[in-house]
C-alpha cells in the first residue's frame, strides 16, 4: 500500500499531480477551497473546470476541510498560486507542527512583496527544517500529463533522502521523476522560464517567426543562468529539466498560460485586459517585477525580462521587443553567460563581486540555498 498524501489546491496542476501520485499507488486526498469542487472530485472523479474530459483515478478522495485532508498525511503537496501561498500555509501551521511529513512545493512563482522562493516561504511560515521541504519542477504542462503523455520531472531538496522519497512517490508508468539537491536552481528555473515564455508569446502575437523565437529562447537561457548562478544555483540545473526542459515546453506550447498571456499582449491587449481574460494562473505576469529587483541586487543584466516589463507597463510597443537583445550598449558582446565570459571587464568585475559576496556570507551554494 502506498503512502497517504495530501494535495492542497485543486486547480489544473494540483489535480493533475494528485492523479500522478494516485497512479503511482499513493492514497491521495485533495483539498479544494470550494465545497462543490471537492464534491465533484470526490464523487464524480472529475474536475471539469480545470481538467475537462479527464477521468481521475477512482482512489482519489477530496474534501474542502483542510484539517481532514492533512490528517494522517505522510507527505503534503502544495499547489496554489504563489500569491496565495503564505495565506494557505498559515492555515497549515497547527497540523504540520504535529507531524514530520515532508512539504512539497509544486509552485513556480516568487512572493511578490519579498521576492522569496516558495521553499523559503514554506520554511519561514511553518518554521520547519529545510531538509523536510522539497520542490518539484520540470516541463510539466498539466493537461498533457493528465492525458498520460510520457513526461519527466525533477524533485529537489537539501536532503537527498527527502528528494528520493518524493521522487519515488511521484513516479508512475507515464511520469518519471529525477532528483537533485539544487533547490534554488530548481525553483528559479520554474520562475524564470515563465518570464521568457511571456516574451515568446509577445513575439508570437506580433507575428514574428522562428528565428526571433529561437534567439529569445537561447539568450533567455543565458539570462536565466546568470540570474540563478548569482543566487547560488548550479548552472547545470539551468540546462536540465527545471531549466531548459521547462523553457522549451512552456515557450512552445499553446497550453501554457504564460505563453498565452504574452500572445495576447503581443496582439495589442493591455495587461489589464489580459489579466481579466485569464481564468487560470499565469505566474510570469506577477514575477517580472520581483525578479528584476532581485537581478538588480546582484548586478545581473536581464534585457529580455526588462523588455517584457516595458511591454507590461505599456512603455514599449510589442513589435519592438526582439531586435535589441541587449540594453547594455552597442559593443559586440560575447555569447557566453556573464559568469562564463572573460572578454568583458563588466562581467569579470561582477564575478569578483559575487565571489566576494559569497565569501563574506561565509559559505558556498548549499548553504546559500537554505537562506
Ligand atoms: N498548470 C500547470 O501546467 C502547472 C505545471 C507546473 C506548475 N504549475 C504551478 O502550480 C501552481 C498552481 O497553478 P495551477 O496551474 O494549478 O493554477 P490554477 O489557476 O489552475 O488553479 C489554482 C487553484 O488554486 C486555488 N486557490 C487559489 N488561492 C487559494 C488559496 N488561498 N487557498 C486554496 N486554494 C487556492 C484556486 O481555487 C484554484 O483551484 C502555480 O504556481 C503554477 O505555476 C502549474
Ligand atoms: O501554463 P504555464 O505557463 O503556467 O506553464 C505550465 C508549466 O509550468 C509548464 O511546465
Amino acid at each position: 500500500m502506498g503512502p497517504k498524501v495530501a494535495v492542497l489546491g485543486a486547480g489544473s496542476w494540483g489535480t493533475t499531480f494528485g492523479k500522478v501520485l494516485a497512479d503511482g499507488g499513493a492514497r491521495v486526498t485533495m483539498w479544494a477551497r470550494r465545497p462543490e469542487q471537492a464534491h465533484e472530485i470526490d464523487e464524480a472523479k472529475r474536475n471539469s473546470q480545470y481538467l475537462p474530459g479527464i477521468n481521475l483515478p477512482r482512489s482519489i478522495r477530496a474534501t474542502h476541510r483542510l484539517a481532514k485532508a492533512v490528517e494522517g498525511a505522510e507527505q503534503i503537496y502544495l499547489s496554489v498560486p504563489s500569491k496565495t501561498a503564505r495565506e494557505a500555509l498559515k492555515q497549515l501551521r497547527p497540523p504540520v507542527a504535529r507531524s514530520d511529513a515532508p512539504i512539497v512545493s509544486l509552485m513556480k512563482g516568487v512572493e511578490k512583496r519579498s521576492g522569496m522562493r516558495m521553499s523559503q516561504v514554506i520554511e519561514e511560515v511553518l518554521g520547519c527544517d529545510p531538509d523536510r521541504i522539497a520542490v518539484a519542477s520540470g516541463p510539466n504542462l498539466a493537461l498533457e500529463i493528465a492525458r498520460e503523455q510520457p513526461t519527466a520531472a525533477v524533485v529537489s531538496s537539501t536532503s537527498r533522502e527527502t528528494a528520493e522519497l518524493i521522487a519515488r512517490t511521484a513516479s508512475n508508468p507515464y511520469f518519471r521523476t529525477f532528483v537533485n539537491t539544487d533547490v534554488a536552481g530548481t525553483e528559479f528555473g520554474g520562475v524564470l522560464k515563465n518570464l521568457i515564455a511571456v516574451a515568446i508569446g509577445i513575439v508570437d502575437g506580433v507575428g514574428y517567426g522562428e528565428n526571433t523565437k529561437a534567439s529569445i529562447i537561447t539568450r533567455g537561457l543565458v539570462e536565466m543562468t546568470d540570474f540563478a548562478v548569482a543566487y547560488g544555483a548550479q548552472a547545470e540545473t539551468m540546462h536540465g529539466l527545471a531549466g531548459l526542459g521547462d523553457l522549451i515546453a512552456t515557450c512552445q506550447s499553446p497550453l501554457s498560460r504564460n505563453n498565452t498571456a504574452g500572445r495576447l499582449l503581443g496582439q495589442g491587449y493591455t495587461l489589464q485586459d489580459v489579466v481579466s481574460h485569464m481564468e487560470q494562473t499565469a505566474e510570469g505576469l506577477g514575477s517580472v517585477e520581483p525578479m528584476l529587483k532581485l537581478a538588480r541586487a546582484k548586478g545581473v543584466e536581464m534585457p529580455i525580462v526588462q523588455q517584457v516589463k516595458m511591454v507590461l507597463d505599456g512603455t514599449m510597443n510589442p513589435k519592438d521587443i526582439a531586435p535589441h537583445l541587449t540594453t547594455d550598449d552597442d559593443t559586440p558582446q560575447g555569447e557566453r553567460t556573464q559568469n562564463g565570459q572573460d572578454d568583458r571587464g563588466g562581467a569579470l568585475r561582477r564575478a569578483f563581486q559575487r565571489a566576494r559576496d559569497l565569501f563574506r556570507d561565509g559559505g558556498g551554494s548549499a548553504r546559500r540555498d537554505r537562506s
